[in-house]
C-alpha cells in the first residue's frame, strides 16, 4: 500500500474531537473550532505613536529650526488617562505613547522635535517650541486601522500560537471554541528492552522508543496519559490494551509488528476486527497495524526499529492527531533542498531519509544524517537529523546537486 493510500485510510478513520469552550489562556497551542471575530476596534481610539505633544497640525504650519512655533501647553494625557482636553488654536497637550489623542488635536509632534527651556527633548511646563511642522495625522494611530470590531482575526482549524492568541486577547475576546488535545497512551514492546542506564546482559538494549514517542507528542503539545514498556506475551498485551481501550483517543505502540514468532503486537491485534495489518511502501516503516480497537480507541502499531517508528509517527500519526484536533494543516511544509552528497534511491518504496538541513543564501541544503544503505535501526545518528528527505519510489538514485523534497522537523 502506498504512503498516500495508507494516510488516506488513517485520516478517513479519524473524526475530530468534540468542541468545547475554553478560557484563552487554557487554549494556547490548541486548535480553534470556530472563527474568532474582534470584539473591539484595534486601536480602540485614535492614539499617539510617540511621546510628544498633541497639536492641531495647522498651528505648526511652516515651523522649522530657524522659524519655530511656540504653543501653550495646557495639559497632559498619558496611557490610561481618560481625559479629553480641548485644544484651542495655539495650544498643545503633552501626550505619551498609546494615550488617546485629544479629539480636538490631529497630529503629534515627538518631543525630540521640540524645545522647552533647555535642550531639545526636554519637556515643557508651560510653553513648547515646535521645531518642525506636523502634517495632519502625523504619529497618530487611527481607531480601527489595525482591525475593526467584527472582523475575523482567526479561523477554525488554526492553531492558537503566541501571535494569534495575543491578537485575540488584544481584541477583547477571553474565551474561544477549541477542540481538546487528544489523550494518547504509549506502549513500547520487546523483552530485550531495559531502562536506559540499567546494566545490560547479552541480548538486552536500552529502551528508547518510549522516550522518542513521549517527546514527539510533547513537541506536538500532547502529554501522553501513560507510557508503558511491555514485555508481555500476546495475551498479556491484549489484556493491557483492553484496560485502556476506550479510555484514550489513541494508543501508539512500537515493536512486535513483524512476521517474527514473538511479534506480539501483530498477534494480539489479529483478534481485533477493526484493526488491519498493512505493509506500507515506505522505507523505513513498512510493517504497521492501524485501526480502531473494540472499545473505540484508535491504535497505531508502529514498527520497533527506532527510525521506522519516528518516520511512521511523522507520516501517519502526527497528521492523524492533528486531524483529531480539527487542524486545517495536517502536514509540515515540504520544501526543496539541494543535496550535498547523494544516495541510492528505492525502486518501489517512498524513501524517508533522515538528513541534516542547513539554510544558505541560495536556499536549503541537506545531507544524509545516517548511512543511507540501511538505517531503520540507526537511532544514534538519527539523533542529529533535522529533517527527512522524501524521495518518491522509482525516482532513481539521488545525486549531489539535485533537489529533494524535505520536511524540517527540528530547528
Ligand atoms: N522476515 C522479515 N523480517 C523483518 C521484516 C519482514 O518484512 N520480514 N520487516 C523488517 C522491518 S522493515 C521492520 S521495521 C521490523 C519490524 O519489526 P517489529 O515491529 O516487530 O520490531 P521488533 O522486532 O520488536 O524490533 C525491531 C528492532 O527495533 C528495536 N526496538 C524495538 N523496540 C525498541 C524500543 N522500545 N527501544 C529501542 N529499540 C527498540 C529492537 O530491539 C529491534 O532491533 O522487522 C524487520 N524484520
Ligand atoms: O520498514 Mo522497516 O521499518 O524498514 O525498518
Amino acid at each position: 500500500m502506498s504512503v498516500d493510500a495508507h494516510l488516506r485510510a488513517v485520516l478517513d478513520a479519524v473524526t475530530a474531537l468534540p468542541v468545547e469552550t475554553a478560557p484563552l489562556g487554557a487554549a494556547i497551542g490548541r486548535v480553534l473550532a470556530a472563527d474568532v471575530v474582534a470584539g473591539i476596534d484595534l486601536p480602540l481610539w485614535d492614539n499617539s505613536a510617540m511621546d510628544g505633544y498633541a497639536v492641531r497640525a495647522v498651528d505648526t504650519a511652516g515651523a522649522s529650526e530657524g522659524a519655530p512655533v511656540r504653543l501653550a501647553v495646557i495639559g497632559e494625557v498619558a496611557a490610561g488617562h481618560g481625559d479629553d482636553p480641548q485644544l484651542s488654536p495655539g495650544a498643545a497637550v503633552r501626550i505619551m505613547t498609546g494615550a488617546p489623542l485629544p479629539s480636538s488635536a490631529d497630529a503629534v509632534v515627538p518631543v525630540e522635535q521640540t524645545r522647552a527651556e533647555g535642550e531639545p527633548g526636554d519637556w515643557a511646563e508651560h510653553r513648547v517650541t515646535v521645531l518642525r511642522a506636523a502634517q495632519p495625522g502625523a504619529h497618530v494611530r487611527r481607531r480601527g486601522e489595525d482591525v475593526v470590531a467584527g472582523e475575523r482575526i482567526a479561523s477554525a482549524g488554526e492553531q492558537l500560537g503566541a501571535r494569534r492568541a495575543a491578537a485575540i486577547a488584544a481584541a477583547g475576546v477571553s474565551e474561544v471554541r477549541v477542540r481538546p488535545r487528544p489523550s494518547v497512551a504509549v506502549i513500547t514492546t520487546g523483552s530485550e528492552l531495559r531502562s536506559s542506564g540499567a546494566p545490560l546482559e547479552r541480548g538486552q538494549i536500552p529502551e528508547s522508543n518510549s522516550v522518542l514517542l513521549a517527546a514527539l507528542l510533547a513537541e506536538d503539545g500532547i502529554e501522553p496519559v501513560s507510557v508503558a514498556v511491555s514485555d508481555d506475551d500476546a495475551s498479556g498485551l491484549a489484556a493491557r490494551l483492553a484496560r485502556i481501550d476506550g479510555r484514550v483517543d489513541a494508543v501508539i505502540t512500537t515493536g512486535g509488528v513483524g512476521p517474527g514468532l514473538h511479534d506480539v503486537v501483530r498477534i494480539a491485534l489479529a483478534a481485533e476486527p477493526g484493526v488491519r495489518a498493512v505493509r506500507v511502501a515506505v522505507k523505513p516503516g513498512q510493517p504497521q497495524c492501524f485501526g480502531r480497537l473494540r472499545g473505540g480507541s484508535l491504535i497505531f502499531a508502529l514498527p520497533g526499529n527506532p527510525v521506522s517508528a519516528a518516520v511512521s509517527y511523522e507520516l501517519f500519526v502526527r497528521p492523524a492527531l492533528r486531524h483529531l484536533q480539527g487542524a486545517s494543516r495536517l502536514h509540515r511544509p515540504r520544501v526543496p533542498a539541494t543535496v550535498d552528497s547523494g544516495w541510492r534511491g528505492s525502486a518501489d518504496r517512498t524513501q524517508v531519509l533522515p538528513v541534516r538541513v542547513r539554510s544558505t543564501p541560495d536556499g536549503l541544503r541537506c545531507a544524509p544524517a545516517v548511512e543511507p544503505r540501511g538505517y531503520s535501526h540507526a537511532v544514534g545518528r538519527h539523533g542529529a537529523a533535522e529533517g527527512y528527505a522524501i524521495v518518491e519510489p522509482g525516482r532513481g538514485d539521488v545525486a549531489a546537486g539535485e533537489t529533494v523534497e524535505t520536511v524540517v522537523v527540528a530547528w
